[in-house]
């Protein structure tokens, strides 16, 4: 079909990958042109208007290096966005970008959902804590989810001038806490069985909140990333998230 957008799919062996390309196949307007895994040769790639990145945090950049070398747009799922590769990639797409690249923590529509409802929540309460599950084949700790939604929830805190959230621990076997990404405490479970799921808990005097998403499958992240790629192709520059795809 010539109005097709051309797909490609880096870590196409993957967990995630596979799952993009039956996805990018079982799409009528998207073909997938390219299907790499690691040490293949990049050729194919050439010729994909958007290459989507479901690797790993120790290749993803050269991964995106190439892409924008080669001015194809870029839809990324792996993990390991610190602030300083989100600003390494806005200095490579340069001041008057051609080239979009979407880099979102996660995919799936509930998840989306569940770290917007979180960021709403963090005003009103004086405690939270994030409680992450994953399959024990993840490759890192915490979440890239996990970590996003503790940055969004301690931006919101900052911003509502909520003082530091309580807690008179003094004696700790380390890790008994958790990690503390900004100020909140982020707790990482490895099970056999699990895929990806997430919760947030809040708590106030006399209440609590829980705000829980959970993926059962990997077919969960398909329409937000495919979503991602029918946007990306008219979205120069870098794109943080899917919220806006959402119209959140
Ligand atoms: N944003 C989101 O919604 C989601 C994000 N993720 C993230 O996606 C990433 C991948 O997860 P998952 O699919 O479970 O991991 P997998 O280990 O199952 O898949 C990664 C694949 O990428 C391959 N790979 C490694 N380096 C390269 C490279 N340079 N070029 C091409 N392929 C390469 C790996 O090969 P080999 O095994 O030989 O190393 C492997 O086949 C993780 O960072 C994970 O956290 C996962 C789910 C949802
Ligand atoms: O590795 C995974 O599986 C997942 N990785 C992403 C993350 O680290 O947040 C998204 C989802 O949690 C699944």
């Amino acid at each position: 079909m010539a109005d097709q957008i051309r797909v490609g799919v880096f870590g196409s062996a993957g967990r995630m990958g596979a799952e993009v390309c039956r996805a990018v196949e079982a799409a009528p307007d998207l073909d997938l042109v390219a299907a790499l895994d690691i040490g293949d040769d990049r050729t194919a790639a050439e010729s994909a208007q958007v290459m989507v990145d479901f690797t790993h945090p120790d290749a993803v950049m050269d991964n995106l290096s190439w892409c924008v070398q080669h001015g194809v747009h870029a839809v990324v799922g792996t993990t390991g966005f610190t602030e300083d590769r989100l600003a390494q990639l806005r200095w490579a797409l340069g001041e008057a970008p051609k080239t979009g690249i979407v880099v979102a923590a996660n995919f799936s529509v509930g998840a989306v959902l569940m770290m917007h409802f979180a960021e709403q929540a963090a005003r009103f309460y004086e405690s939270v804590e994030i409680i992450e599950l994953h399959h024990p084949n993840k490759a890192d700790a915490p979440s890239g989810t996990a970590t996003t939604t503790a940055h969004r929830i301690a931006a919101a805190r900052e911003s509502a001038q909520r003082p530091p959230i309580p807690d008179a621990t003094s004696q700790e076997v380390p890790g008994a806490r958790g990690a503390d990404i900004g100020g909140i405490r982020v707790h990482g479970v490895r099970l056999r069985g699990l895929v990806a799921h997430q919760e947030v808990l809040f708590g106030d005097p006399g209440e609590t909140l829980s705000i829980r998403h959970d993926s059962l499958d990997r077919v969960s992240f398909m329409p937000g990333v495919l979503a991602a790629v029918r946007a990306v192709v008219d979205r120069p520059g870098l794109t943080i998230g899917i919220d806006d795809l959402l119209g959140l």
